[in-house]
């Protein structure tokens, strides 16, 4: 059935850039004005600068005594200088701590600072269960309790929404859109899958360094990439973000694989020599027992799988591995992604259940990975596309990956409609179809940044939109499409609320220096944390038609 119309298929680098000069260009509308500043390319850092501040610039390698105030976007600290006021950035600063801290770049109106010394700590300070939680780039505010880290999440959501949505904050209908957050009844545990990298080079701790240590050691490490750095792994044991199956896996590895018999060698990413690059656990369950299943992945750089076989054999035996596979990637980019894939152990999927549906996945599907939390976002999406239930309605699940939203509500519309760009995706969708009994579901692999106009006319007018694209959010072209179409309803579900914000301006006010009036209103923002300890925030928006 031909029902896309994309001038090309291929996938593309998504790139945000492109955007910044629109959100900038809008400054000139009557709303208030957006800060001028920006964090790497996607968000907007908050405008605090006071005039005292103006002038003054640090220098960078200037050390400051600095505040805390808030978390902005990507859960940098938003400090300023305690004599002057000038703004600068701190990755790790929490709200509430006073610090000093060296200027590492000037950008902008506003510079980046890196922490050397707590002075007084933050408030709401707990201790961090997690040994790596100082220097791990995966968990950032595991030392800051769980409500003041939903409270920083959500003020970041009302901020991007009046400064780069420009929706005020005075009006009292609009203060009602944006309702708390839903919590994660799990803090830890809560990802089904990790990808652990081999390296060359050792990245230790700052609290473990005596003072004749260098952080870079010479020694092999398994674990994950040091905040900033593509060539250096911080060696990890265990990580309260996986399952426990998947942490038996882990120990295993690390307790072997260094084996000088063994002959393995972890890949480096300089000289290109090796054999290593990645280790990949994912956990699942078993749909009849309802038990964890664990696929692990070894992305090496070449085939050679008696190398491997020792670790198999004892990873083998762990009871909750089903599924062992080999992605070899020769290529000297940092992908996971194999140009092969072979078995080496028992199936080449492990399955997960999502809303009363069983989805097959594979070592490169995309899954939520919050299978716990996916269920309230899944629950909270088919709430906001309020449904009649009599099976009427035409529903486009837009940047669908694997099918999952549109399947989990197949059952109660006339037909899903999901457009996908990665072709894998969308096979797994089919079968994830199959697999189901849901023959009311077409997907099809397309570009969404290259639609034309002809895009969606073979296709009954959709009622109900839904879109949950990654971060770069919707291309101006996707935007001018869904003026266009005028559905009834629109969920969008986001991963940035910068750009999400951005988007909605769009939608609902539109964009006037390109003459594009906007048509929808926006009912609802729905803020839910899906990653806690992470600066990671879902959004699901609801938007109407006026
Ligand atoms: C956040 S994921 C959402 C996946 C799915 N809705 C789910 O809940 O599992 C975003 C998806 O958008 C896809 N994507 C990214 N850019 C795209 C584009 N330009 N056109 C179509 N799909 C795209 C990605 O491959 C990814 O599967």
């Amino acid at each position: 059935m031909a029902v896309a119309a994309f001038p090309s298929c291929g996938a593309r680098r998504l790139n945000a850039r492109p955007w910044l000069h629109a959100v900038r260009s809008s400054a000139s509308s009557p709303s208030p004005p957006r800060s001028p500043t920006d964090v790497d390319g996607l968000g907007t850092a908050p405008t605090y600068t006071a005039a005292a501040s103006r002038s003054f610039f640090p220098k960078r390698g200037q050390t400051l005594e600095l505040v805390c105030e808030s978390l902005a976007f990507k859960g940098k600290g938003v400090c300023k200088v305690v004599d002057t006021g000038f703004v600068l950035m701190c990755d790790r600063a929490l709200p509430g701590e006073r610090f000093l801290g060296r200027v590492s770049r000037k950008k902008g109106n506003y510079a980046e600072v890196t922490k050397l010394k707590t002075i007084t700590p933050h408030w709401d300070l707990v201790e961090a269960p997690c040994e790596y939680a100082s220097s791990c780039g995966g968990c950032k505010t595991q030392n800051l309790a769980y409500e003041a880290q939903l409270r920083a999440k959500e003020q970041q959501v009302r901020d991007l929404i009046v400064r780069v949505g420009r929706f005020s904050d005075g009006d009292p209908e609009c203060a009602s859109v944006l309702k708390p957050i839903v919590p994660c009844d799990l803090k830890f545990h809560y990802r089904n899958k990790m990808e652990f990298s081999f390296g060359a080079r050792r990245w230790i701790q700052i609290d473990s360094l005596t003072d004749d240590q260098d952080q870079i050691q010479r020694g092999h490490a398994l674990g994950l990439h040091a905040p900033g750095f593509f060539d250096k792994v911080l060696h990890i044991e265990k990580c309260l973000l996986q399952s426990e199956a998947a942490n038996k896996v882990l120990a295993v590895v690390q307790d072997s694989w260094r084996d000088p018999d063994l002959n393995l060698s972890p890949y480096d990413v300089h000289t290109h020599a090796g054999f290593l690059k990645h280790l990949m656990l994912r956990t699942g369950r078993d749909v009849k027992t309802g038990l964890p299943e664990v696929m692990v992945n070894f992305v090496t750089s070449s085939y050679r799988p008696k190398l491997l076989e020792p670790l198999i054999n004892k990873i083998s035996a762990i009871p909750e591995v089903v599924s062992i596979m080999n992605n070899v990637n020769s290529s000297v980019g940092n992908t996971s992604v194999g140009e092969e894939e072979y078995k080496l152990h028992g199936k080449s999927t492990i399955t997960e259940m999502l809303r009363g549906l069983t989805f097959q996945i594979s070592a490169n599907s995309f899954f939520q990975t919050n299978s716990h939390q996916a269920e309230v976002l899944y629950k909270l999406i088919e709430d906001c596309a309020g449904l009649r239930g009599d099976g009427s309605e035409i529903v486009l699940d837009l940047f669908c990956g694997t099918g999952t939203i549109g399947l989990t509500i197949a059952k109660r519309v006339r037909h899903v409609y999901g457009y996908e760009v990665v072709a894998e995706a969308i096979s797994d969708a089919r079968r994830n179809a199959e697999l189901n009994d849901i023959r009311n579901g077409t997907f099809i692999q397309g570009d969404l940044n290259k639609i034309n106009d002809k895009f969606g006319s073979d296709l009954p007018k959709a009622d109900i939109v839904i879109l949950d694209p990654n971060r770069p959010g919707l291309h101006m072209k996707l935007i001018k499409y869904l003026l266009k179409l005028q559905a009834a309803r629109v969920v969008y579900v986001s991963c940035n609320p910068a750009t999400c914000a951005r988007d909605l301006d769009y939608l609902c006010h539109g964009v006037a220096d390109q003459g594009i009036r906007g048509c929808y209103q926006l009912k609802s923002i729905q803020p839910v944390d899906m990653f806690p300890h992470t600066p990671h925030i879902e959004c699901v928006c609801l938007l109407e038609l006026r």
